[in-house]
């Protein structure tokens, strides 16, 4: 594995905690080379203070270890199957950020409500259903990204490169593991603006569909997004 792709993987990682999206060792970041179907993701339980470059580790599309001293990220199957999925996608982050955590929690998606969500994201960013108990006893991570899978199933994954998963966490992703970060930070940014907006004006509407459509269009081009009410 080049190791570009590892120091780039590795950069994304620390920039976890230096936004302040995790703690501990939780969260991870990926990133997918699709010309040698392999993909680089952070080490399971590693610190993030001693973590080094060399500790990514690299596996195969079926996550079997080709390169490391490590275990992978116990979400690597949910990596996995996104990669599989949508070809579009290069990077992918999970945390627990606090309060797209929490709207996971609640089981709500968390709504479009200004310019600053429209920049990113093209619609409110959906909750995923609760997985079932066979799903949760089998294989979790595994079944984690199949039901993101289909939840996403007839929209364009960069359009909304995020999603909440019912009682777990936000996982976001982009064209590369840096965007992946970038819109993590940005959805745990709306997820707080979202809670405060909703504690001032419980009867506030989402955001109108134009001005959705001038936001996200200025800075992905015209498209054809989805899920705005009104
Ligand atoms: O969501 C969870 C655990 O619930 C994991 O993302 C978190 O603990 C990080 O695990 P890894 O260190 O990536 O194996």
């Amino acid at each position: 594995m080049t190791d570009a792709l590892k120091e780039e993987v590795y950069a994304a990682n620390m920039a976890l905690p230096r936004h302040g999206l995790v703690t501990f060792t939780w969260g991870n970041v990926s990133a997918i080379d699709r010309d040698r179907q392999r993909v680089v993701i952070k080490p399971s339980g590693i610190s993030y203070d001693t973590m080094t470059p060399e500790d990514m580790v690299v596996v195969d599309m079926q996550g079997n270890v080709l390169e490391g001293k490590y275990r992978p990220s116990s979400d690597t199957p949910t990596h996995l199957a996104l990669y599989r999925r949508f070809a579009q996608i290069g990077g992918i982050v999970h945390t627990h950020s606090t309060h797209a955590t929490a709207w996971a929690q609640a089981g709500l998606s968390i709504p479009a409500l200004g310019t600053t969500h429209a920049d990113y994201f093209a619609s409110d960013i959906p909750c995923t259903r609760a997985l079932t108990e066979e799903e949760v006893n089998g294989d979790y991570e595994l079944n984690t990204g199949l039901v993101i899978a289909d939840a996403l199933a007839n929209s364009q994954p960069l359009h909304t490169p995020g999603i909440i998963v019912y009682q777990h966490g936000p996982f976001a992703w982009g064209k590369t593991a840096d965007e992946a970060v970038h819109n993590a930070v940005v959805m745990e940014e709306v997820a707080k603006m979202a809670w405060i907006a909703h504690g001032l004006n419980p009867h506030l509407t989402p955001i109108d569909s134009y001005l959705m459509e001038k936001h996200f269009s200025r800075k992905h081009g015209p498209h054809a997004y989805y899920g705005q009410a009104k």
